[in-house]
């Protein structure tokens, strides 16, 4: 089985180790820069529960130099996938399947999903309907990720807690293609449920990261923080509800009540999202998948999103001022 992982930083990189050390499939990584460098030169660490491996793995900038895939995991920000697309294209073949492994609305939101938006493109998260004609929805197998991992420094990358990729098509269908990739997934020590509405797990996945990670970066607080703070949970909570109307008027199932969500993120700790720590970092931050798709969402299906237009304005604004916008 031949598997590419495009953009193997933290997500990408920690998920590349842990199939590179079962020695079960052909796998390449695509990286770039310093960390190419580095992985070239002395292989890929990964420091997980205290110990640190190194694993020899097939590294290249160019695809080319890959050839045909059968599998190509996109482990890149979401901002990132658009102007990658020339250099994904030689990965693929009539067979590729594209798994996506990004947080919030994926581009291939509507690919297969019926009902009268069937086929619509995301401007938020597909400017132009791009990835989608460029790419193809029939390839995608969805992801929901759940292990938080950093890279450290280029080529070492720390997991730092959960081990649960869940997959499904966008179809529900349970595939070969599906089942075969969990399989080896599983074998690399993965939990990989097959999923027969990934749909309504990334709305629960988004819940948190569509209020908790803006308000962070508005705010400077941890989750811990925002959701012990009366006034950044009532916050949370409104934009969270204005969420779940529209994920609901789209026939997504949310297994849990708003409450419930917002204990999770409390309970995750002193911990800074993923936005803040983009900002703090001075690298481009994930509005548009997180935030704007939702918006998007919302005037799609007539739901008013008055306290997530607020927010958004604001984290938009404070991510170009501080160069951290990529538009
Ligand atoms: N990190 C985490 O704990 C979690 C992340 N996620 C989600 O997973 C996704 C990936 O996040 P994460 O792993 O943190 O991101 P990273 O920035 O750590 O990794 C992305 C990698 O892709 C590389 N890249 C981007 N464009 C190209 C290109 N054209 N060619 C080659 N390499 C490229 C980046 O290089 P460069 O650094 O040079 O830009 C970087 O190494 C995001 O959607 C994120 O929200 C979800 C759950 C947890
Ligand atoms: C920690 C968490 C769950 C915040 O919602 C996250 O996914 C992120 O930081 O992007």
């Amino acid at each position: 089985m031949r598997i590419t992982i495009f953009g193997a930083g933290a997500i990408g990189g920690y998920l590349a180790a842990k199939l590179a050390m079962t020695g079960r499939v052909d796998l390449s990584i695509m990286a770039r820069g310093a960390h190419l460098d580095a992985i070239k030169a002395a292989g890929l660490r990964l420091i997980e529960d205290g110990h640190e491996s190194v694993v020899s793995v097939r590294a290249a900038a160019q695809a080319q130099e890959l050839g045909v895939q059968d599998y190509v995991v996109l482990a890149l920000k979401a901002h990132s996938l658009a102007p990658a697309l020339d250099q994904i294209a030689p990965l693929l073949g009539e067979g590729t399947a594209v798994v996506t492994m990004q947080n919030g609305v994926p581009w291939w939101y509507f690919h297969k999903i019926g009902g009268s938006l069937e086929g619509t493109r995301l401007q938020a998260v597909d400017p132009g309907g791009v990835i989608w004609d460029r790419l193809g929805p029939d390839r995608v197998i969805g992801s929901v990720v759940y292990p938080a991992a950093e890279v450290d420094a280029p080529g070492l990358v720390r997991h730092i807690e959960g081990k649960r990729f869940s997959l499904g098509e966008p179809s529900g269908e349970k595939s070969e293609r599906v089942t075969r990739l969990a399989a080896e997934m599983v074998a690399a020590g993965l939990q990989v449920p097959v999923r027969d509405d990934i749909r309504s797990e990334i709305w629960v996945k988004l819940w948190g990261n569509l209020s908790f990670n803006p308000i962070s970066a508005l705010t400077g607080s941890t989750l811990a923080a925002i959701a012990a703070d009366e006034a950044t949970r009532t916050l949370a909570r409104t934009m969270m509800l204005e969420a779940q109307a529209i994920g609901e008027s789209l026939g997504v199932r949310f297994p849990i009540n708003v409450d419930r969500r917002i204990k999770g993120a409390g309970d995750v700790g002193e911990h800074k999202t993923s936005m803040l720590q983009d900002l703090e970092r001075g690298r481009p931050m994930e509005i548009d998948a997180l935030v704007t798709a939702v918006q998007e969402l919302g005037r799609l299906t007539g739901q008013p999103t008055p306290a997530i237009d607020n927010v958004l304005a604001l984290v938009r604004r404070l991510a170009i001022e501080r160069g951290c916008y990529l538009t």
